[in-house]
């Protein structure tokens, strides 16, 4: 393949891309893209994604996607037992803004029928998140019931990322383009979504710094909406962030290792009340 990032980084993030693409010719060969589409014309309209964060964050109000996730291959089991239905209630009364509900099985133990528990258990907009390489995912993802999906940065090519987003709006879904530096971010500012998320996270290494928000989101203009993501675990990780400007967030183990994820959050973002 020719994702110019990887071609040079043997690590986990080129693992999980090259899984990817077997698992998607497994999938192919059991649904096709016809049979997404019409499965995604059962769906109700996508509730708008996009539409929900920016309504906090014009406010500046503090808009949280709020991440529905077993465990990750940096850290492992984040919750269990683990009920994507129960949490999904909980953040909707903590007072997030959207969900982010992980499907990927083999790194994440995700799976989509998580993603549909979620969405049917509160009127949240869900993002699908995954690692998008192919057209066949986008489809799938609105067949499932997804509102959003993620892009990222680190694993696509400019023209990758053009392609799918074309696709993904065409359907109704709201983008989300994640991007962990400055050659990432020129890449996905040539993208029409308003979503950019900054991943503090390094997707090769795991490394996490809050500095690459605070570096990346000068180069963002107003009428984009800048999402922190990863490694948000305290009040005044929080308060640095808004200090800043930043109103969006992408939070996931801080909450998913508290007895009740909708009240950490709460404790979090909303300490007033
Ligand atoms: O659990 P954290 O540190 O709060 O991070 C959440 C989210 O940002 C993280 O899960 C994530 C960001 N980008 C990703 C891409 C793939 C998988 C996972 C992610």
């Amino acid at each position: 393949m020719t994702d110019r990032h990887l071609d040079k980084t043997p690590t986990i993030l080129r693992k999980i891309v090259d899984r990817k693409w077997e698992e998607i010719d497994d999938r192919k060969l059991k649904v096709s893209v016809a049979d997404l589409k019409a499965m995604a014309g059962d769906q109700e309209p996508a509730r708008g994604f996009a539409n929900a964060l920016r309504q906090r964050i014009e406010q500046q109000k503090p808009a949280v996607i709020a991440e529905i996730k077993k465990a990750s291959p940096s850290k492992g089991i984040l919750r269990d037992p683990f009920e994507p239905a129960v949490i999904a209630e909980s953040y909707e009364n903590g007072g997030a803004a959207c969900l982010s509900v992980l499907t990927d099985r083999d790194f994440f133990q995700g799976h989509e029928d998580y993603l549909v528990a979620a969405r049917n258990a509160c009127g949240l907009p869900v993002i699908r998140k995954d690692f998008m390489v192919a057209p066949y995912q986008v489809y799938e993802s609105r067949a499932i019931g997804a509102d959003c999906i993620l892009l990222i940065a680190a694993c696509l090519t400019k023209d990758q990322m053009q392609e799918l987003e074309g696709i993904a709006h065409e359907i109704g879904l709201d983008v989300l383009v994640e991007v962990h530096d400055g050659e990432e971010l020129d890449d996905a500012l040539t993208l029409t979504t308003p979503l950019v998320g900054i991943n503090n996270r390094n997707l090769h290494t795991f490394d996490v710094s809050l500095d690459t928000t605070f570096d990346l989101h000068e180069r963002i203009s107003r009428d984009r909406l800048t999402i922190t993501e990863s490694g948000i675990m305290t009040r005044s990780d929080v308060e640095a962030m808004t200090a800043r400007g930043i109103y969006g967030f992408l939070v996931g183990e801080s909450f998913m290792r508290a007895d009740q994820p909708g009240q950490k959050l709460q404790e979090l973002f909303f300490p007033e009340g």
